[in-house]
């Protein structure tokens, strides 16, 4: 492949126009919001009493200074960039929250707000949250509809109102639950069918067409977002280290990390199962990723439909699809469960048990926490504590980024998964009642101590605009593995001290933290640490008053890909019409912009031309990518003439 630079000496180098006329698949389009109203930040201008805490009020002791954001003489908060926020004289409490220092009290405060959970070896850590007693009474109403919401979601209500769907993540646990016998069935006779199946690929009944192995030996699961994060934290989690079938994933559009994925299979690919996982079935990544499989599989003269397995809704395409192609099996993905909540789901269930994973210990710690999280009392009730501490730390607007950090290498993808989980969920233009609101909580964070050694620094002393969520593993090694590698120390002893050490130096900082922590890694806590995200993010929605479970934000980028992609092809029709002129035409950027009839959109134009040059399918006559003024290009390629086609 010629690369950019070796481009620029080249001048009118031929190459070939290598032509695409498959389109992009549909993307389904979610109903926007109707009878928008534009109040903007109207919630930040509420009175400041404590009765009724909106979205934007602060507690007395860290905000009360505040302004109100949407006054005239105040920008909105979030305008305010947090290093000016910081430096401006009335808006120190933000940054500076006052937070109890006396060890006694701070003693005090974490036996008080300590939530344990003795079935599931859990505890939850509020205490280095600064929210005061008057801040908790003061959200219990609104608590209490937040109670109301996830009851009559649970009981089957549409609670995804824009696109009329009902949300029943918590029915996976609990079948009887669903509202009908007929989901009820679909259920268990779903979960009966996923483990069947993923034992009889592990026994080497269900084998793939002989292969030297004469068993699957490998997993490669195409699908991305919510068919990919849940299953690729739960192999980091819980993948014992000789699984009964190695998984690998094809999680983007990028042909290099697919060739890469398949390099790795190598001649393992006869014996790969293939997991094609899409709610949609028709997500334009997933769509690639499974073309581009197709073809390594014809490449090697093997049957791809003996190794293929669809995860998604019925009669959606790829159910379609697999269905006409005769693949090996199908599975459903339910219309009331969402991507970012699927993982209790065929979704993340079918390649959990082909790792050998316990997934009815995933199930049981998702369904003990539903348990404890349906609790209508705030302090006993885990889920609604984060939500509580979010909206403290937040200000209900997520005026702070929430930073997770693990210390287990195990849970590394953990803050990958709350990523989307936290931020497709809350990340919201307009709330129910369609005022714009823009809201959200950014989500980021790897894994302690490593992120020790990287960006602590700038949490500790930085800007303060976030708080931090510590997940605890209290059993360090398998018992009987352990040793001391100084006395009285173990390894694991120092990890254990980094955290509490940072944990620490961030408050005596007056830097927050919630401290989430677990006995151990295993499938019912991985289950329940899902379970308890899934319920803190739908009573944070009810708080702030969004609808947790629609993404029409998403839509817009995938609209706007597609008609770059239809641009691309009026691009290549144009460059192939100039190439067939004798002389060859060479065209400016400007020249393809016009012809395409799109003048105003030349700097696109030449985004185009230039990804072009790069993949050898269009030539720089003159200049290169680095002169878009003067450059001359053509595409070398003469004569095709249904570029049009859609
Ligand atoms: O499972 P699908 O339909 O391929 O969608 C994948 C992901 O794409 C999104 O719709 C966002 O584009 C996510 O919500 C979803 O998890």
């Amino acid at each position: 492949m010629a690369s950019l630079s070796s481009l620029r000496l080249t001048g009118a180098m031929p190459c070939v126009a290598s032509i695409k006329t498959t389109s992009l698949l549909s993307t389904s389009e979610s109903a926007g919001c109707n009878g928008v109203k534009q109040s903007t930040m109207s919630h930040l201008t509420q009175n400041s009493s404590y009765s009724v805490p909106a979205p934007g009020h602060f507690a007395r002791n860290t905000m009360s200074s505040i302004p109100p954001s949407g006054s005239s003489s105040a920008p909105p908060l979030r305008a305010v960039s947090s290093k000016v926020a910081a430096e401006a004289s009335d808006v120190p409490s933000m940054f500076e929250p006052k937070l109890e220092s006396d060890p006694i009290k701070l003693w005090n405060r974490y036996v008080d707000w300590l939530y344990q959970d003795k079935v599931l070896g859990l505890y939850l850590d509020v205490s280095r949250i600064g929210f005061t007693d008057e801040f908790y009474e003061a959200m219990l109403p609104k608590f209490e509809k937040a109670f109301k919401d996830m009851a009559e979601l649970e009981g089957g209500s549409i609670a995804n109102p824009d696109e009329g769907r009902m949300v029943g993540h918590y029915w996976l646990r609990k079948p009887e639950l669903a509202p009908t016998p007929f989901l009820q069935k679909l259920i268990t006779d779903t979960l009966d069918r996923v483990q069947s199946f993923a034992d009889d690929v592990i026994s080497g009944k269900i084998k793939p067409p002989p292969t030297p192995q004469n068993r699957f030996t490998q997993v490669l699961s195409v699908g991305i977002g919510g068919s990919a994060l849940g299953p690729q934290f739960v192999a980091e989690a819980l993948a014992p280290d000789n699984p009964p079938l190695k998984i690998r994933f094809i999680d983007n559009t990028d042909p290099a990390g697919i060739d890469h994925q398949i390099a790795q299979l190598g001649p393992e690919l006869s014996s790969t199962l293939v997991l094609v996982i899409s709610k949609s079935g028709g997500t334009p990544e997933t769509r690639n990723g499974l073309l581009e499989v197709q073809k390594a599989f014809r490449d090697a003269g093997l049957d791809f439909s003996k190794q293929g397995v669809a995860i998604t809704q019925e009669n959606s395409l790829l159910d379609n699809t697999a269905k006409i192609e005769g693949w090996l099996a199908r599975f459903p993905m339910f219309d009331w469960v969402g991507g970012r909540t699927s993982e209790m789901s065929a979704v993340g269930l079918l390649p959990a048990a082909l790792q050998g994973i316990d997934i009815h210990g995933m199930l049981e710690g998702s369904a003990a926490m539903d348990e404890s999280t349906r609790n209508p009392s705030v302090k006993q009730n885990p889920a609604a504590l984060l939500a509580l501490c979010w909206y403290w730390a937040t200000g209900g607007m997520g005026s702070k980024d929430m930073v997770v950090l693990p210390y287990k290498d195990s849970l590394l993808l953990f803050s990958r998964y709350l990523q989307q989980l936290v931020m497709e969920s809350i990340g919201k233009e307009f709330d129910l009642d369609g005022n714009k609101v823009n809201q959200g909580i950014s989500v980021y964070g790897n894994k302690g101590s490593t992120d020790q050694h990287a960006y602590i620094q700038q949490l500790r002393e930085g800007v303060p605009n976030f708080f931090a969520t510590f997940i605890e593993v209290l059993r360090d090694r398998p018992p009987g593995h352990d040793w001391e590698l100084e006395p009285g120390v173990t390894c694991g002893d120092y990890l254990f001290g980094m955290l509490q050490g940072t944990r620490s130096a961030l408050y005596a900082n007056k830097r927050q933290s919630i401290t989430l922590t677990v006995e151990e890694v295993d499938p019912k806590t991985v289950g329940a640490m899902v379970a308890l995200y899934e319920r803190a993010v739908g009573f944070y929605a009810s708080l702030v008053n969004i609808n947790a479970y629609h993404q029409p934000g998403v839509e817009a980028g995938k609209k706007a890909a597609a008609e770059v992609l239809a641009l691309q092809k009026r691009v290549l029709a144009v460059l192939n019409d100039a190439s067939c002129r004798d002389p060859v035409e060479a065209l400016t950027v400007e020249e393809v912009a016009k012809r395409c009839q799109v003048p105003q959109q030349v700097e696109m134009v030449y985004k185009i031309i230039s990804h072009m040059a790069a993949n050898d399918r269009a030539v720089f006559a003159e200049g290169d990518c680095g002169t878009p003024r003067s450059a001359t290009v053509y595409s070398g390629e003469c004569g095709v003439d249904d570029l049009y086609d859609d």
